[in-house]
């Protein structure tokens, strides 16, 4: 069938009040830079639907795209035909041959703005229903849930007709509820929190903590293709290597192990809340589910969070487990972060952890530290670089390890 454009069906969208032409400009942005390879395609947006123009560009390959694309509640692609009522039969016949297979049924339900057009809606759904009736032999009339729907919709410039949907992502366009920082380890859980940030509108960037040579290049490596995992959202994501060493070093040296947990994650906390000054973001993302481990009961979240007042998004903190892996799973992280490269917080990992650490030894034991110095060291290692879909990290090398052997 030759499709001549795709019909998009917003989200929760419709009913944001005066953000809305905000979140529709939004959308068409996000849309426009996932179909950038396809420069004949137009986007064209009004207040209850977005319809991308095809222009002789395969709708198939363009769906694909819209699938991922969080804002967007359906698609349907869609034929426009002139204003004549056998074109419109026709049409609608080859349109329903294409989807049908035996035993399926079939409705078609109309709507007319042009009122001077011959048909009324009623019309249209007999006169159409009829040609399909006697033009696909063996094909049944069903009205309450049909298999197949032929919308028809006759509007002043033209025909439109449609016989499939096609359900989006739902959720907010990416970017339309600002921007936040995701602590992103190679785990299961952060991924999948950044998802689902995202799924919300929130633009990410990641932040990724890095401790040479104690984790290896693979750790790091895992982490970019994680974040690569999440580009289909959003297109391209800010990626930043935050250089953990000589803190992780500073903090076994000078702090009781039942400690080191907590005071590493309050550096954490304070680097990627300067990132997030720094680069105009409004909140940081993690993926921690509380009582999962030592750093995630609620006494360690306080003492941890009392370096900042930012807002600390946990979008997984109430799931559990397995909870999390079946997003994991959807969204194809969780074989990834199940590959065994050492994380720079699994190599200093305390054997008992402080699962109820008290805010005045943290500081004392923090004193000990130039945190100043160190933080402002760690900052002047940063490295950013923008992840997109088409990179690949871990196997990459993996391959090249290969041919030297
Ligand atoms: N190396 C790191 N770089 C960036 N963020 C990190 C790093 N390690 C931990 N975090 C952040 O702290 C959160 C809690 O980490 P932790 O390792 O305790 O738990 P986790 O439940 O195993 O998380 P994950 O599965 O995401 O690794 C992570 O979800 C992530 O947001």
């Amino acid at each position: 069938m030759k499709y001549t454009e795709i019909m998009i069906r917003y989200g929760e969208l419709s009913t944001k009040g005066k953000n809305r032409r905000l979140f529709i400009s939004q959308l068409a942005h996000i849309i426009k830079k996932s179909l950038h390879e396809f420069e004949e395609v137009k986007i064209q947006s009004d207040r209850d639907r977005m319809h991308l123009i095809l222009n002789g560009t395969d709708y198939q390959e363009v769906m694909k795209r819209l699938i991922p694309i969080f804002g967007i509640q359906s698609f349907s692609p869609v034929v426009r035909v002139e204003k004549n009522e056998n074109i419109i039969r026709q049409t609608a016949i080859d349109m329903v041959k294409d989807v049908w297979e035996e035993g399926k049924t079939f409705k078609v339900q109309s709507r007319r703005s042009d009122k001077k057009f011959v048909w009324d809606s009623n019309d249209i759904n007999r006169e159409v229903g009829a040609a399909i009736y006697e033009g696909i032999p063996g094909i049944e009339v069903k009205m309450i849930k049909p298999d197949i729907r032929v919308d028809v919709e006759v509007r002043q410039e033209a025909a439109y007709l449609s016989c499939l949907t096609v359900y989006g992502a739902a959720g907010l366009p990416v970017g339309s509820s600002g921007k936040g920082m995701l602590m992103l380890s190679g785990g299961i859980d952060s991924p999948v929190a950044g998802y689902l940030a995202l799924k919300r509108g929130m633009e990410i960037e990641a932040v990724h903590f890095y401790s040479p040579p104690y984790t290896s290049e693979k750790a790091l490596q895992k982490a970019k293709d994680l974040t690569v995992k999440l580009t289909p959202y959003v297109g391209g994501i800010q990626f930043i290597t935050v250089p953990f060493t000589e803190i992780q070093e500073e903090i076994k040296r000078s702090v009781p192990s039942s400690y080191w947990m907590t005071i590493t994650r309050r550096f954490m906390l304070r680097l990627t809340d300067l990132i997030r000054e720094q680069r105009h973001g409004l909140a940081i993302v993690n993926g921690e589910s509380l009582g999962q481990v030592a750093s995630q009961t609620m006494h360690s979240m306080l003492a941890i969070n009392e370096v900042t007042t930012t807002p600390i998004i946990r979008p997984v903190i109430t799931m559990d487990k397995a909870e999390i892996i079946e997003i994991a799973e959807r969204i194809d992280t969780f074989e990834l972060a199940i590959q065994p490269f050492e994380d720079c917080c699994t190599i200093f990992a305390p054997p008992e952890p402080k699962t109820k650490p008290k805010l005045d030894k943290v500081l004392h034991y923090e004193s000990r530290l130039e945190v100043d110095a160190l933080i402002e060291r760690a900052m002047a290692g940063l490295q950013i670089e923008e992840i997109k879909s088409s990179d690949v990290f871990l196997n990459e090398t993996t391959d090249e390890m290969d041919d030297l052997f």
